[in-house]
């Protein structure tokens, strides 16, 4: 079976395995009682600041978290901009690398304050975590390969959208830090639940309990980091040299035709996310899409050897 990249998105979308990871990528629905215009209006209500996506040619897109008035802190409005960056980057066929940043050299330092006085009633607050699960959710679903560049403070909310990317990249001087535990909260979205499986539960503890700061050096000492960037520039530049090392770095992974890369992180998430069984026939479903396709068979015409 010989499929494009269209045909095999459409297969993925109509097997099991796909309505799981891709269609239903959301884990609140209208179906379970989650009414998601709902929250989206009270945060529109919220605004400052944007999330700008750039698709590139290359097939690496560069999503930027933008509030550099107020540390990249999300707005009402830029949460609802994410989700709508993720859908987009959903439709995207010929995606196969992510980069997300935060702009003029700092990450994130979670969700906006001034938002968060104003709709802190538990209902809504609750209603905000849903809809920000979904969105990470969703993002860490994405068939592409997503990296976190970490330049100056992930805080609260920013340390949580760390670990909705495959791989996080920090550079010198920069800090992951939950400080949840300082504004008397514990991660809503979905950062807890990610952490542990990134860093394991003890690892998770001693961070969300210590609400420790984590330098590149602890970073890649228990697993959250996988690389510290050079950095040697200042400034403006500095930003620039960080996402051309971070695309650098990231294009290890992405090098090649965009089904296979695509196919790769279907496997690996459905792995994370499914029991075994389902991702044992997930992982055949995508073998088969790919088997006697045309990368396959160019790789068996040029007979290639792995030295
Ligand atoms: C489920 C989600 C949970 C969450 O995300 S809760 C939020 C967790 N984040 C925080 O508590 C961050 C609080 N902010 C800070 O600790 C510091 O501002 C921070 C980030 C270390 C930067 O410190 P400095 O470099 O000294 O800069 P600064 O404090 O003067 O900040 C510059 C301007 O940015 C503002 N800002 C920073 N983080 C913000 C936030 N999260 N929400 C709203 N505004 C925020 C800060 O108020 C200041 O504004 P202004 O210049 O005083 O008008």
């Amino acid at each position: 079976m010989v499929l494009s990249a269209a045909n095999w998105h459409l297969l993925s979308r109509s097997a099991a395995w796909g309505q799981l990871l891709l269609r239903n990528g959301s884990v609140y629905t209208p179906a379970s009682g989650f009414q998601e215009e709902e929250i989206r209006e009270k945060l529109l209500a919220f605004p400052g600041g944007s999330v700008d996506l750039v698709k590139q040619e290359s097939g690496i897109a560069v999503l930027t978290v933008n509030h550099p008035a107020r540390m990249n802190a999300f707005s009402g409005s830029m949460m609802v901009e994410l989700e709508e960056r993720v859908s987009q980057l959903e439709g995207w066929m010929e995606g196969k690398g992510l980069i997300v940043q935060g702009a003029a050299g700092t990450f994130c330092s979670g969700s906006d304050l001034t938002a968060v006085r104003a709709i802190s009633n538990p209902q809504d607050g609750v209603r905000m975590c849903m809809f920000m699960q979904n969105a990470l959710t969703r993002l860490l679903r994405l068939p592409l390969f997503s990296v976190a560049l970490v330049e100056g403070r992930a805080l609260g909310g920013g340390a949580e959208l760390t670990t909705a990317c495959d791989f996080r990249l920090m550079a010198p001087g920069s800090v992951i830090q939950f400080v949840h535990k300082h504004m008397g909260l514990v991660p809503g979205w979905g950062g807890a639940t990610r952490l542990v499986r990134i860093v394991g539960s003890q690892n998770a503890l001693r961070m969300l309990g210590g609400a420790l700061k984590v330098d590149p050096e602890m970073g890649l000492r228990i697993g959250l980091a996988d690389g510290v960037l050079e950095g040697s520039q200042a400034g403006e530049e500095s930003g620039a040299c960080a996402l051309l090392e971070a695309k650098q770095w990231l294009g290890r992974y992405t090098e090649g035709p965009a089904p296979v890369i695509r196919a790769i992180k279907a496997v690996v998430q459905s792995g994370r996310e499914l029991p075994l069984e389902v991702s044992l026939r997930a992982e055949r479903d995508v073998f088969g899409s790919l088997w006697g396709g045309p990368v396959n068979l160019q790789a068996l015409v040029s007979k290639a050897k792995h030295k």
